[in-house]
C-alpha cells in the first residue's frame, strides 16, 4: 500500500511548514523530512529502537526534543549502536537493552538500499548487526530514507552490501563471500578506515566485508541463507521482509509504503 503527501520543505522555524517559492531541498533535508514524519508515529510509553546514520539521528533528536517538550513522555530507548547510545544520552532519552525489554514497540531507523519490496540494506554506518537484533524485535519498523536510496534490487546502487565477519582470517571469509556470487560480478573489500587503512571495527570488535554487485544476486532469501552458513561470518546487511513502514522523502513529496 503507498500514500503520497506532498511535500513541504523545511525551515528553521518548523521542519515541515509550506513552501515560499520552489526550493531544492539537499538531502539531508530530506532524510529529516523523513525522520520528522516517521516520529509522528511515537506515542508515550513506547519502547523505541533508535536507529543509526544520519537520517536516524534527526529522527533520535526529534524524540529527545519531544521528550523534553514534555509532548512525549515514558519513553525508553533501545540504541543500535555505540554512537546513537551516546546521542540518546545527551538527548536525556531514559535507554535500556534487549535484555530488559525483548520486545520493542517501534524502532526508526535508515538504510542504504530500499527495493520495491521494502527489503533493505543497512549497514553502511557499520550497525548492521545491533539494528538488525533490535528492530528484529520490534512489532514496527519504520524505516526512514530520501529518495536517492530506493533501487531495483538490492545490490543495485553499486554500492556497498556490508557483512559483519569475526577478524580471524578474515581474508579467509572474504573469499569465500565472493566466491559465492562470483555469478553476480561480486568483488568484496574489507572496510578500512580512510585516515590509517586500518581496519574499521565495529561496536562488537568485529570487521566487515563490503560486498560491490556487477549483476543482480537473483533470490535474496537463498544468498541471506548461503552467507549465513559460510563460518566467520556474523551477520549481513540484508533486511528482508522486516521494515513494516518504508517513509521515503523526495522533491515531489513524502511517500509512505506499507507492508
Ligand atoms: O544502516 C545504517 C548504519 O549501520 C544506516 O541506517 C544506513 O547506513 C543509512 O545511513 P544514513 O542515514 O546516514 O544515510
Amino acid at each position: 500500500m503507498e500514500a503520497g503527501i506532498l511535500l513541504p520543505p523545511p525551515t528553521s522555524s518548523s521542519p515541515l511548514s509550506p513552501p515560499t517559492s520552489s526550493v531544492i531541498l539537499t538531502q539531508d533535508e530530506l532524510k529529516k523530512i523523513a525522520a520528522y514524519k516517521a516520529v509522528e508515529y511515537v506515542e508515550s510509553g513506547m519502547v523505541l529502537g533508535l536507529g543509526t546514520g544520519s537520517t536516524a539521528k534527526h529522527a533520535v533528536d526529534r524524540i529527545g526534543e519531544l521528550l523534553k517538550q514534555g509532548k512525549l513522555q515514558n519513553i525508553v530507548g533501545i540504541p543500535t549502536s555505540k554512537m546513537t547510545h551516546e546521542q540518546a544520552l545527551s538527548l536525556g532519552i531514559p535507554l535500556s537493552d534487549l535484555d530488559s525489554h525483548p520486545v520493542l514497540d517501534l524502532a526508526i531507523d535508515g538504510a542504504d538500499e530500499v527495493d520495491p519490496h521494502l527489503n533493505l540494506v543497512k549497514g553502511r554506518g557499520g550497525s548492521l548487526l545491533r539494528e538488525k537484533m533490535v528492530e528484529g524485535a520490534c512489532k514496527k519498523f519504520v524505516c526512514i530514507v530520501d529518495e536517492s536510496k530506493l533501487v531495483k534490487h538490492l545490490g543495485g546502487s553499486g554500492l556497498a552490501m556490508p557483512v559483519e565477519i569475526v577478524p580471524f582470517c578474515w581474508k579467509f571469509t572474504a573469499k569465500k563471500l565472493q566466491d559465492l556470487f562470483e555469478y553476480a560480478g561480486c568483488v568484496g573489500k574489507l572496510r578500512t578506515y580512510v585516515e590509517n587503512g586500518k581496519p574499521f571495527v565495529t561496536d562488537n570488535g568485529n570487521y566487515i566485508v563490503d560486498l560491490y554487485f556487477q549483476k543482480d544476486m537473483g533470490d535474496l532469501k537463498a544468498a541471506s541463507d548461503a552467507i549465513l552458513q559460510l563460518p566467520g561470518v556474523v551477520e549481513h546487511g540484508m533486511f528482508l521482509d522486516m521494515a513494516t513502514t518504508v517513509i521515503v522523502a523526495g522533491e515531489l513529496g513524502i511517500t509512505v509504503k506499507n507492508k
